[in-house]
């Protein structure tokens, strides 16, 4: 035999009602007790119902005909003609009984439990009864039973506890004399032993169809809803959310308890004890698989899914009791937790400091009020003489919990948890963890729980693409080549590195753009930022802080001073930055280490390696030599692919000026050229380097021996490249002088423990920047490893794709 229990969404209409009929007609059980709660909406609409009578509200009638519609409607559009006037006679009868009721309610402005019983219970007698007359017009082989006469509770009125022995037998005894195919039950009403209806309580039509399961020793319980299963997480929060396929009861106790609201822990019980199988489907998707429940270990997709799923809890609050006064004194915890259970208040979640100075419980948020008040109280002389502390409320928070039986033996589940979410810039105000070791529960700020559940999901479900939230700014030259690149390969991303990128927000010096589904479209983004907002910076910056996305990371490809002052608001809480601008890094040195300590202290990454040497691996490099211990004795290096260019090509048949604005148009200049032509660019790029080098080291400290005359840098641009012309004679006379000695004209910036210079040097041809063409770097490590043969890294250094890519690779540097 199998117990069918359809929840109020699978009886809402008559349509579904179809649905289920067909659904008992196709199981292969050769009896089944069908169980069935009301109309989809039908309890608190009786509950409202009754409350508006109780306050006198005259409504109530209107309210009474609309529930009484709604019935009828279903009756005429469920059943033939011919068939229905029973039904509707039926429903008219129990319509005007509960009109009698509201009346009374109405006129003695009561509303006691006894009656709320009493209205609730038309809702499950009504659709068990239109839902048995379908059954007749179709034939079937069918019962209707009334639960009140099998199922006896005591009297606490709309949450009855069930007298088992009684009950059980009344079943089993029950059911044995029947012969028909389906036993049809309304769930959820009971009776005490004065013959009053009363009500199971939340949950109150699972626990029917339980009892019946384990009375009647029934093959499998199902219990079909609107879902198609337990998932492994809320999927209004992660769209990637899986069906749990299978489950064990533990498992499905400890993921109910907190938020999946598929089954409610308690009413599984009786099914739960009898090792009764529970499957949950979807009256909707009856083909979809569901979620087998049972006590046989699980099974996963993956075997390394060691967590069954995730589950979280809103709207909860810590009320903490600290104070040196609890140290060794045994009873504290005794009069907590006596206090709050005489007060009804129920506990979610405990956590005790070793050194006993500390007790944290967390509570429901519409309990806390009454928790502390009592509190006080019970605690009112420690409080007074400062054994202990005023008791301390915090509301606004949320759990969530990892759950899985595997979780036991395995190590560093909630190692990865918690690295998971700090990594996240998610503060964990509490952790819990019981010794079975299924479940391990955070308690975390509210306004990081979506944050927290998806960051969780992408590091325990090994299938779930991790998303990668991109806010850019700066769509110019390296920009708008890096947004090609993301297109090209977002595709290659997410199938080989399970890597999903999504523009979160995107930004010029006009205008910005925020998408909070699917992301800026990389295909369209060029219009998507025209129809954007009107860019200011510091909305721009709110919006990222306040949006709060998982795996964040700003991206500055401006050459912007403002925007680089940004970093340290994102660094601390936690959002990755990854900057091909250099101003940041080239600042002051407090304002340098201030970033960089930030970055170690929120465990947010930030990485600048195209400040150097665009996308050649130079930063990274000198990284992985200090790592590893060795020292750096000194650096000598051409880092500018604009002066390299332009020293490369002039040759004094082109005019200087000409070449430049080549350069410029290649992409290999600063925004503003000044800046390259001036050696400001690379005074900046020699000073990262000093400083990652591990050397404290300043703009100040660099010497700048300018090739340009002075007259160059007054004005805008445009007399910039005017100047250049005027002094075109200055230009070709330092190219003849150093071509007439056989040498070349290179920018070299030097580093040595102390002092660093950058400038223009005619270079003989045993030098190793003579060979350096076209817009080439080259950077020569000495070291303590490398005193005599330098480490050298040499390739293109300027360049919008380049550079691109070097912001691209630091990308996805901020995953690993
Ligand atoms: N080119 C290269 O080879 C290399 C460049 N870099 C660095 O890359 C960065 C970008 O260079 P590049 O792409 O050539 O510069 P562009 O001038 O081509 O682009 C700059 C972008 O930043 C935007 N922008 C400017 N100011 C602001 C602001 N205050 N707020 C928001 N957005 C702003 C601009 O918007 P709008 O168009 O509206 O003005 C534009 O979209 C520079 O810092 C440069 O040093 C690093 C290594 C190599
Ligand atoms: N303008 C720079 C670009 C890279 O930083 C250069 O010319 O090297």
């Amino acid at each position: 035999m199998y117990v069918l229990k359809f929840g109020g969404s699978s009886v809402a209409s008559a349509d579904n009602i179809r649905k289920v009929a067909e659904i008992v007609q196709a199981s292969e059980a050769s009896q089944v007790v069908v169980v069935v709660s009301a109309l989809g909406g039908m309890t608190n609409e009786l509950l409202a119902l009754g409350t508006k009578a109780a306050d006198g509200d005259e409504n109530y009638k209107g309210h009474l005909d609309e529930l009484r519609e709604r019935h009828l409607n279903v009756v005429k559009s469920l059943l033939p003609i011919t068939g229905q006037s029973s039904s509707l006679s039926m429903v008219m009868q129990h319509f005007n009984e509960l009109e009698d009721i509201a009346e009374s309610i109405f006129r003695l402005r009561e509303f006691s439990l006894v009656t709320k019983d009493r209205i609730l219970a038309f809702g499950e007698t009504l659709s068990s009864k239109i839902i048995a007359a379908y059954f007749a017009s179709l034939s079937l082989s069918y019962r209707w039973l009334d639960a009140r006469n099998i199922i006896l509770t005591n009297s606490k009125f709309t949450n009855a506890k069930v007298h088992m022995e009684p009950t059980m037998e009344n079943i089993s005894k029950t059911i044995a004399e029947f012969k028909e195919k389906i036993i049809l039950v309304p769930g959820f009403i009971a009776s005490n032993k004065k013959g009053q209806t009363t009500t199971l309580g939340r949950g109150g039509s699972d626990y029917t169809a339980a009892l019946f399961a384990a009375a009647v020793n029934a093959t499998r319980l199902e219990i079909w809803t609107d879902v198609s299963g337990m998932m492994t997480a809320d999927p209004r929060w992660v769209s990637g959310a899986k069906i749990i396929t299978h489950i064990s009861f533990k498992e499905a106790m400890e993921l109910s308890h907190f938020g999946a609201k598929v089954i409610y822990p308690p009413t599984i019980i009786p099914a739960m004890n009898a090792g009764i199988p529970i499957l949950i489907k979807n009256t909707f998707e009856p083909e979809a698989a569901g979620t087998l429940i049972d006590n046989e270990p699980t099974t996963h997709e993956l075997d390394q899914d060691i967590v069954t799923g995730i589950s979280s809890m809103t709207e909860i609050a810590l009320l903490s009791i600290e104070g040196s006064g609890m140290v060794g004194v045994p009873g504290t915890s005794k009069t907590l937790f006596e206090t709050l259970a005489a007060a009804q208040i129920n506990v979610i979640l405990i956590t005790q400091s070793s050194s006993e100075h500390s007790i944290c419980v967390a509570v429901d948020v519409a309990d806390v009020e009454a928790a502390k008040e009592a509190l006080d109280i019970s605690f009112q002389s420690e409080i007074s003489s400062g054994k202990i502390e005023p008791i301390k409320i915090e509301r606004s928070l949320s759990i969530v919990a990892l759950v899985g039986d595997k979780m036991k033996s395995h190590p560093g589940i909630s190692g990865k948890m918690f690295s998971v979410l700090g990594r996240n810039g998610i503060n964990v105000r509490a952790i819990a963890q019981g010794s079975s070791e299924k479940n391990i529960s955070a308690v975390i700020s509210f306004e990081d729980v979506k944050k927290a559940i998806n960051v969780l999901h992408e590091a325990f479900f090994e299938k779930v693409y991790k998303q990668l939230n991109l806010f850019i700014i700066g769509v110019g030259n390296v920009g708008s080549r890096l947004l090609a690149q993301l297109k090209q390969q977002r595709e290659y991303l997410l199938h080989n590195l399970n890597i999903q990128l999504r523009i979160a927000g995107l930004a010029n010096s006009r205008k910005m753009v925020f998408s909070d589904n699917g992301g800026v479209s990389l295909d369209h983004w060029e219009s998507a930022l025209q129809e954007g907002h009107k860019y200011d910076l510091h909305h721009f910056t709110q919006t990222v802080l306040e949006k709060n996305v998982r795996n964040a990371v700003v991206v500055d490809v401006t050459a912007n001073a403002a925007v680089a002052g940004t970093y340290k608001k994102f660094l601390e809480k936690s959002i990755a930055v990854v900057a091909c601008n250099k101003i940041a890094c080239s600042s002051t040195y407090e304002d340098y280490m201030q970033l960089k300590t930030l970055s170690k202290a929120f465990n947010a990454p930030f990485f600048f390696e195209t400040n150097v040497g665009a996308g050649l691996p130079v930063i990274g490099t000198l990284n992985d030599l200090l790592r590893s211990g060795d020292e750096v004795l000194k650096i000598q290096a051409v880092l500018s692919g604009t002066l390299n260019f332009v020293f490369n090509k002039y040759d004094a048949t082109e005019s200087f000026e000409q070449v430049v604005r080549t350069a410029q148009k290649d992409g290999y200049t600063e925004p503003d050229p000044r800046l390259d032509l001036g050696g400001t660019d690379v005074m900046r790029k020699i000073l990262i380097l000093a400083r990652e080098s591990g050397f404290e080291l300043n703009m100040a400290d660099i010497k700048n021996t300018p090739f340009l005359p002075a007259s160059c840098f007054e004005g805008s641009v445009e007399d910039f490249y005017g100047q250049l012309k005027v002094h075109e004679q200055h230009f070709k006379k330092l190219y003849e002088d150093a071509a007439a000695q056989n040498r070349k004209l290179k920018y070299v910036a030097t580093f040595e423990p102390g002092k660093a210079s950058v400038g223009l040097e005619a270079v003989s041809p045993e030098s190793d920047f003579y060979h350096l063409y076209g817009k080439d770097n080259i950077v020569l490590f000495y070291t303590k490893r490398y005193p005599d043969q330098p480490l050298v890294i040499k390739g293109a250094g300027a360049g919008a794709d380049v550079t691109a890519s070097g912001v691209f690779a630091d990308l996805i540097k901020t995953v690993y």
